[in-house]
């Protein structure tokens, strides 16, 4: 379970994240909305102790994030970042068993390899295996990246996935598919924070939803409570209409035309 408690980051006076407390349960999927510059990628940042915030605080399973032994932290929880540019070739499987490093010393084993594989399947990568990476697409470089990540935790109980934007530059098929695979993560007990864009995939497969401005918390609840024209108002800046749809518990978010 991740707990944050009036969380601040500044730099000198401006405050990147301002006072956002929120808690993250196993078994429970967070999206975090919200415009470019809104403060999304340093929350993650925080979250996974690149930054140190300068104030309040995170618990990861009730104990401080800061208490945590690096390579404790490593087999805890997973970060996919959004910028994954590699200088050094490497091929495909072997980027994925990267994720495996924090679980054994000089060689992997038969549980590595395993999970190496079951990763590549689920992400659907199997396929890519033997390529070298920096051949790929920037999409096909998303999915080895999240696979990767996902075999870093992948036999940990309980254990957190923090995703930044993990459908970026993804075709709509592998947005549904990585979305889809974040979810069952989730209720495979794992606790999952994402930074989406599309506010439409956070109602469909988040259990709660943090939307941010400048920093600060506009909306934090259940899809159904913080989806409201005013709420996206609020945060994008954007008019939109929200539209009743069959097998949806939420309504979709469409933006409004020009007059209405
Ligand atoms: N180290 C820094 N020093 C000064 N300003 C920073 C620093 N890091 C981030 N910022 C600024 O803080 C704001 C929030 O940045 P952040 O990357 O968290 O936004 P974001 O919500 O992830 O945006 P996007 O959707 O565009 O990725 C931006 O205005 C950014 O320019």
């Amino acid at each position: 379970m991740i707990k944050v408690r009036n969380l601040q980051y500044k730099v000198g006076t401006r405050k990147l994240v301002d006072d956002l407390s929120f808690e993250v349960k196993s078994g429970e999927l967070l999206a975090v909305l919200g415009a470019n510059g809104a403060g999304k990628s340093t929350l993650m940042k925080l979250l996974c102790r690149e930054i140190q915030p300068s104030a309040g605080h995170i618990l990861l399973h009730g104990v401080d994030l800061d208490s945590y032994k690096l390579a404790e932290l490593a087999r805890t929880r997973a970060v996919l970042s959004q910028h994954n540019t590699l200088s050094v070739s490497f091929v495909v499987e072997e980027l994925v068993m990267m994720g495996r490093y924090p679980h054994f010393d000089q060689r992997p084993q038969e549980q590595d390899l395993k999970i190496v594989q079951q990763v590549m399947e689920e992400t659907g990568i199997l396929h890519l295996a033997g390529r070298d990476y920096n051949t790929l697409s920037g999409g096909e470089q998303q999915r080895v990246q999240l696979s990767r990540v996902l075999a870093q935790i992948y036999d940990t109980q309980k254990a957190c996935l923090l995703l930044d934007e993990p459908t970026n530059g993804l075709d709509l098929l592998y947005q549904q598919q990585i979305m889809e695979l974040a979810r069952s993560l989730a209720d495979r007990g794992f606790c999952v924070v994402c930074i989406l864009h599309d506010i439409n995939f956070a109602s469909r497969f988040a259990d709660k939803i943090l939307m941010l401005k400048e920093g600060k918390k506009v909306a934090y609840g259940h899809p159904i409570e913080v989806i409201s024209c005013e709420n996206i108002h609020e945060t994008f800046s954007i008019k939109v209409k929200l539209m009743p749809c069959e097998g949806y518990s939420c309504p979709l978010v469409v933006p409004a035309t020009v007059g209405s």
